[in-house]
């Protein structure tokens, strides 16, 4: 069998003095969408931040196709995206230049259909020049999960990403989510409340428990 695109082995993780998991596993492979569940403050984000190198683990690693992040270098840090509850959002340009903001980042160059496609699938075409500033949150997180669509990266990591979306925007989102997998990416999501229907969630791992492997 081949390596998971990511996993954790033996992986033990704190935050200050509380031990937020021990000796776990975990694999999410191409093509999966897992459902990273726990209750809150179990250390669910703690252990995004982990995986994307913002905070070391006690003991253990990441492992990404079967290489140690810790030695893989930089290059495999662009193979995910990392969606926070905060948005990563500069309050002060528009919807378009965050977007291309995070695109030219990235050093991806996007066309303007692919954005006018993006801006519509996420129904922002008409805040398309509006700063960032003035959305409501809602909106604020359709402007942060255009990324998705015009970044290309194998593996997404979302924090709560249904958070503040309406029925439309939950529903094109896991549109999105459900077609990256079938393209071969894989997700790694957080919620607490219920899903729409129609994502196709393959398994569900409940952070820090044994035998939570994907
Ligand atoms: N910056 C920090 N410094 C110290 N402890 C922290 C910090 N951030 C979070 N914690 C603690 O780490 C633990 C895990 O928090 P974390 O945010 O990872 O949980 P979570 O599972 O994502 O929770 P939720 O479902 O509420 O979002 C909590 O007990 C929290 O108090």
């Amino acid at each position: 069998m081949s390596p998971a695109a990511l996993s954790v082995d033996n992986f033990s993780l704190m935050r200050g003095q509380l031990l937020l998991c021990h000796q776990w596993q975990m694999r999410l492979q191409a093509g999966q969408c897992v459902h990273l569940a726990g209750a809150n403050g179990c250390g669910k984000t703690s252990f995004f931040q982990a995986v994307t190198g913002l905070l070391q683990p006690e003991q253990g690693d990441v492992y990404w196709h079967g290489q140690a992040l810790a030695k893989a270098g930089n290059a495999v840090r662009r193979q995910w995206h990392y969606c926070t509850h905060d948005n990563a959002l500069k309050e002060a340009l528009s919807v378009t230049e965050n977007a291309l903001l995070a695109a030219r980042l990235c050093r991806v160059s996007v066309t303007d259909n692919f954005l006018e496609e993006a801006l519509q699938e996420m129904q922002l075409v008409f805040l398309a020049d509006t700063p960032v500033l003035q959305l409501s949150q809602g909106q604020k997180r359709r402007a942060s999960l255009l990324r998705l669509k015009l970044v290309p990266r194998p593996v997404w990591l979302l924090d709560e990403p249904f958070n503040a979306l309406d029925e439309a925007g939950r529903h094109q989102l896991a549109h999105w989510m459900n077609r990256h997998c079938e393209k071969g990416g894989s997700v790694l999501f957080t919620s607490h409340f219920a899903w729409p229907g129609h994502l196709k969630v393959n398994h569900q791992v409940v952070f820090g428990k044994p035998g939570g492997e994907a």
